[in-house]
């Protein structure tokens, strides 16, 4: 079976044709396997594209623990890079995921734009806030970010009383100036740090908007693999037409024998 690596602003990932149902979905061991750094291609997640009924088509993702989980935001960007490699769509595409409908459209310099879910609760916390771009994401704003240690912090938080047993996501933020923010988010089901993470960008955007860091309803997110943008409408705290926006690149293909 021929795979293929993406990636956007280095959260990698190993993307299937998956049209004709011959990937054995179920083998949480095989996809933990295939995400591998060693023994596999070696990824954070893995995306199978497949058929949908009344859209371009299906987006379904894994974490590279092996198990499905919720909406990837650099995952769908990539998808949709893939989908017009593979001349599913040309510049413009509508798909299904996990969290419902998403329209993404490609630029002339092959930046994917994606709609991500509406957010309609923001909560806001002493140090933190808490909300859901289509996976569940803590905010915390840090002081070093550079010299923090995001491994062994966000492990406690994802895995902390707040969360119980699905958990959460963590980024921990720094501002630039009035409409640029630096990230580094600690991924669940990675249960490490990733060099970017799409709905935390998106979920950091929105965070920061929400308690009035910015007046700005289009972001630039700074991630450890490079930049993202994020722009929104909002009125009395619902967030609608969520974009996010940045590179997806295709890095090889390799005909993968399964064993
Ligand atoms: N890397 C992703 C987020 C993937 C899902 C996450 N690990 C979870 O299980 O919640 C992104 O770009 O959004």
């Amino acid at each position: 079976m021929i795979l293929y690596k993406y990636q956007g602003t280095g959260n990698d990932f190993v993307m299937i044709d998956n049209r004709l149902q011959a990937f054995p979905k179920e083998n949480t061991a095989l996809i933990e396997k295939l995400c591998d750094r060693r023994f596999g291609i070696g990824a954070d997640g893995l995306i199978l594209l497949e058929n949908d009924e009344t859209t371009n088509f299906k987006m379904v993702y894994y974490n590279s623990d092996g198990n499905q989980s919720s909406m990837c935001g650099n995952g769908g960007r990539c998808l949709v890079a893939f989908a017009k490699k593979l001349n599913i769509i040309n510049n413009e595409a509508t798909f299904i995921a996990i969290d419902g409908l998403h329209h993404a459209t490609i630029n002339e310099n092959e930046i994917v734009s994606l709609q991500m879910k509406n957010v309609s609760e923001v909560k806001i916390h002493d140090n933190y806030i808490f909300l859901n771009t289509g996976s569940p994401h803590h905010v915390q704003f840090v002081d070093d970010l550079s010299n923090f240690d995001v491994k062994k912090e966000g492990a406690k938080i994802r895995y902390s009383y707040l969360y119980g047993k699905p958990g959460s996501n963590v980024n921990f933020v720094n501002q630039i100036s009035e409409n640029e923010f630096s990230i580094r988010t600690y991924e669940r089901g990675v249960e490490d740090e990733t060099l970017s993470c799409g709905t935390g960008a998106t979920a950091t955007a929105i965070a920061v908007k929400a308690i009035g860091k910015t007046n700005s309803n289009n972001i630039i997110i700074n991630v450890q693999g490079g930049k993202l943008e994020v722009s929104f409408d909002e009125e009395n705290g619902i967030f609608t037409n969520v974009f996010l926006k940045g590179p997806a690149e295709f890095v090889f293909e390799v005909n993968y024998e399964f064993n």
